[in-house]
């Protein structure tokens, strides 16, 4: 990122204003998690910046949790191809290599995502930096489309948990 970070002592001084827009998609398309989240200033720690988000999305009920998860873009998807992506999900796709893949890599993926989608009613959901690889990805796909979607909207939940924490570690220094 080219701006510098936010230290906590940084963090802990903003608006509540100032917070949301600074946090505003660290969930994806979701500001909400901001709001509520900004209710809990001053925090201690990173640590419990990252907890107070974690605790936020696993709360939610079945409805909304639904909602978060269909706010992400389907990974190298139509969006990619428009350049629609968020920017924060633009960067995601360049680590795992996802703005690159060959058309046959690609249209794997498109076929999967769109049984996923067809199967659960919401789109497949991984952190693609901590996968970090393209095969890593499939993988994922293919062995998490045979859960059962109670099952499977949890480990989606879980994902959006990891994407937001390293969203997080984007705007605030470890303390
Ligand atoms: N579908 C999906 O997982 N999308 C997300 N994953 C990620 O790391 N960034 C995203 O936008």
């Amino acid at each position: 990122m080219w701006f510098s970070k936010l230290t906590l002592e940084l963090l802990n001084s903003l608006s509540a204003k100032e917070f949301h827009t600074t946090f505003g998609n660290v969930v994806e398309c979701h500001p909400e998690a901001a709001v509520a989240c900004s209710k809990k200033l001053p925090f201690a720690s990173v640590d419990a910046v990252i907890a107070t988000f974690d605790d936020y999305l696993q709360q939610l009920n079945v409805e909304t949790k639904t909602r978060v998860l269909r706010s992400f873009p389907d990974l190298a998807g139509k969006l990619l191809d428009s350049h629609q992506l968020t920017e924060e999900s633009t960067y995601e796709h360049a680590c795992a290599g996802l703005d690159k893949l060959m058309a046959e890599d690609r249209d794997k993926l498109t076929t999967l995502n769109r049984k996923y989608q067809d199967k659960f009613g919401f789109p497949f959901v991984i952190c693609a930096r901590e996968a970090s690889r393209f095969e890593a990805i499939l993988n994922g796909i293919t062995t998490r489309i045979h859960n059962l979607p109670e099952q499977e909207l949890e480990t989606g939940i879980g994902e959006a948990k990891k994407i937001c924490r390293l969203r997080i570690l984007e705007l605030v220094e470890r303390d």
